[in-house]
């Protein structure tokens, strides 16, 4: 099957929280205010549903349906993306979910690895993620890297290897770590079309320097129109300084080259 296209995923990207109901309940109702919400206060456009702000891990596989379901039809004409996180320690149970999006209209699929019985290395992970991919292709696949929570502390780097060759509806990944030298060779890596989104929001105006397009994070449901202002004026001084593409080429990433990059950033008022 051909490789999905669909637009680039850039920009601030909501993880949404799940409204419950006092009885513990998922609370759909509240998504289309939500939906609302999002874009009209805080200018943001774009949602990764059932991550580990919106607790998808906790919740059962029809529940996670439920909410991408709704996110999608509140979503549709309004939002430009909604990415939903199909992660589980069960392939079959993420492979239905990966389906699920698909007929319900998701623009993307995110994946974390399993964390109870870890991949041992890179190439398992990405089989893991090559077997839910496979469930539906005609979507855009991320790889959703957050090692603090899954335990799995490979590097993200070394998961990409080779992988849009098993995975052709590859687009990018959400990279929730610190390390900012593995998402640095993350962004050298992956080709124009793929999304390198930011995931710790402390790290946000960094992992721009570096060439992110973009963050997923749940400050966003909040701070996102103070983000949205600060990331306006901090591209429009970078290009005032004549830096070239916000891309770094950091691999290899030669010693001359990264002290220049410093000094160049220094100059940023
Ligand atoms: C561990 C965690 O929840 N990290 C958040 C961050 O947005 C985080 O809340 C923020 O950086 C504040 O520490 C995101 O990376 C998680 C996320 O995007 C998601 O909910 O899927």
């Amino acid at each position: 099957m051909a490789s999905p296209v669909g637009k680039k995923l850039t920009g601030l990207v909501a993880a949404t929280f799940t409204p419950l109901t006092p009885q513990g309940e998922i609370n759909l109702a509240l998504i289309g205010p939500y939906v609302d919400y999002l874009l009209q206060q805080q200018g943001v456009r774009s949602v990764f549903v059932n991550g580990t702000t919106g607790e998808g891990m906790s919740l059962t596989v029809e529940e996670r349906k439920k909410l991408a379901e709704e996110w999608c039809q509140k979503g549709k004409g309004k939002l430009e993306q909604v990415i939903v996180h199909v992660g589980c320690m069960s392939v079959k149970d993420s492979q239905d979910l990966a389906r699920h999006a698909a007929q319900a209209g998701a623009d993307g699929i995110a994946v974390m690895s399993p964390c109870v019985f870890k991949p041992t290395d890179a190439g398992v992970l990405r089989q893991f993620l090559q077997e839910v991919a496979a469930a539906a292709p005609e979507l855009p696949f991320y790889y959703y890297h957050i090692p603090a929570l899954t335990g799995v502390n490979l590097l993200a780097r070394d998961v990409l290897e080779g992988i849009d060759k098993c995975i052709p509806s590859f687009r990018g990944l959400k990279f929730s770590g610190s390390d900012l030298l593995d998402f640095g060779r993350c962004v050298s890596y992956c080709p124009p079309h793929w999304s390198v989104l930011y995931g710790m929001d402390e790290q946000l105006l960094a992992a721009l320097a570096m060439g992110a397009n973009g963050a997923v994070g749940s400050t966003y449901n909040y701070v996102g129109r103070f983000n949205v202002a600060v990331n306006k004026q901090l591209m429009s001084e970078v290009s005032g300084l004549n830096l070239g593409p916000p891309r770094l080429p950091l691999e290899p990433c030669p010693k001359s080259r990264a002290v220049s990059i410093a000094q160049r950033l220094q100059q940023v008022p």
